[in-house]
């Protein structure tokens, strides 16, 4: 059986949790947060609620920690401090941090003997790994990544990060003509800003400076800076009522050509009910993974390319095998 801990219960923790329950090889030891564990009610009785005092002491009895903070501001501090006593998976997605988080996510792990998963999701993660494999089969053609209409939790997360948010969802949307263009196999070059639209919609506290709030998310680098983004301030009882959902999903198109310019197109989509509830079940998948890498003897930080899909799955290589049939 493995043991899991997770590490910060928002929606991401809570569909780790949902997922945990969809695997009999897994169980759930502990949820850990930074906030005081007898105000969190988890759904997984037979779990413990702790904090992350515990975690700190190395010697929680986990074989992987799946830690589910925010990229923003969380997990470039906590996957690298937890890397380097236990197993890890993270779903960090700060795209043009990744590098940085690789490498210091790979030092603590290496130095502890252990397996750091990092950037596993859908985005990065599954739309990573689709974009990676049709350009192994086909060198000559060019991807490309729609998401949405949904809600972005890393977005989200960032602008509740923003001093004076009390809450936020972020949407995003493809443009259509966009789309078109490259469903129709134009193969088209398009800026960051002519594939998708922003929009937020924000809680705020009494008395903050709506502009200032305003400007911090629209100029935010790596997150809405590139982007065309409209904000909208409403109160908690409007956002509870019209935003409570997480949907999202989207595709992955990949147009290249063979020979005298046959065409070919890749597509990978996915339509989610909850982005949190998918995420978790992947991160779940990959972490049985991280756990039997380390029990190889592997350590350092992996990616979603380093590993194969058998680590994945709870069938045998015969069983697998079947599915070539
Ligand atoms: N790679 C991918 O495809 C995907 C990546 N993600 C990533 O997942 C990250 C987490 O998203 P999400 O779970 O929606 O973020 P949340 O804001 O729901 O949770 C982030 C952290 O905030 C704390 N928290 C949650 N709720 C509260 C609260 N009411 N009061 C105080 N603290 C709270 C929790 O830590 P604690 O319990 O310690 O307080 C939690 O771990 C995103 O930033 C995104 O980067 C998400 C989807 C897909
Ligand atoms: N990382 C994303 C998952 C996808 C969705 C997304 C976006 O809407 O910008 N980018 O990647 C998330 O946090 O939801």
């Amino acid at each position: 059986m493995i043991k899991v801990g997770i590490l910060g219960y928002g929606n991401l923790g809570r569909g780790v949790e949902a997922a945990i329950k969809k695997n009999d090889d897994m169980e759930l030891v502990a949820v850990y947060t930074r906030r005081d564990p007898s105000t969190l009610t988890i759904k997984t009785p037979t779990a413990a609620v702790k904090s992350t005092a515990d975690l700190d002491t190395g010697k929680e009895e986990l074989d992987i920690l799946v830690i589910c903070g925010g990229s923003a501001t969380d997990l470039p501090e906590m996957t690298p401090k937890y890397a380097a006593m236990y197993n890890v998976i993270d779903s960090f997605d700060t795209h043009a941090r990744v590098p940085e988080h690789f490498a210091n996510v790979d030092k603590a792990a290496k130095s502890a003997g252990k397996v750091g998963i990092i950037s596993c999701g859908w985005d990065p993660g599954m739309f990573s790994l689709n974009r990676v494999y049709a350009g192994a089969v086909l060198p000559d053609g060019q991807a490309y990544t729609f998401w949405g209409k949904g809600v972005s939790q890393g977005h989200s997360d960032a602008v509740r990060r923003i001093d004076g948010v009390l809450d936020a969802r972020q949407y995003t949307i493809p443009v259509p003509e966009a789309l078109e263009r490259v469903r129709s196999g134009e193969n088209p070059d398009l800026s960051t800003r002519e594939k998708h639209l922003r929009e937020c919609f924000v809680v705020a506290e009494e008395g903050a400076d709506l502009a200032r709030i305003e400007n911090e998310i629209k100029t935010m680098p790596n997150y809405f800076a590139d982007y065309d983004t409209t904000v909208h301030f409403i109160d908690a009882e409007e956002m509870k009522a019209n935003h409570s959902g997480l949907p999202h999903g989207g595709s992955v198109i990949y147009s290249g050509t063979t020979s005298d310019g046959t065409k070919h197109v890749i597509e990978y989509s996915l339509n989610l009910d909850s982005n949190p509830e998918f995420t978790g079940s992947v991160l779940v998948a990959f972490a049985r993974a991280a756990v039997r890498l380390n029990a190889e003897g592997a350590s350092g930080a992996k990616t979603v390319f380093d590993i194969a899909p058998a680590y994945l799955c709870r069938e045998s290589g015969e069983e697998l095998r079947a599915h070539l049939l």
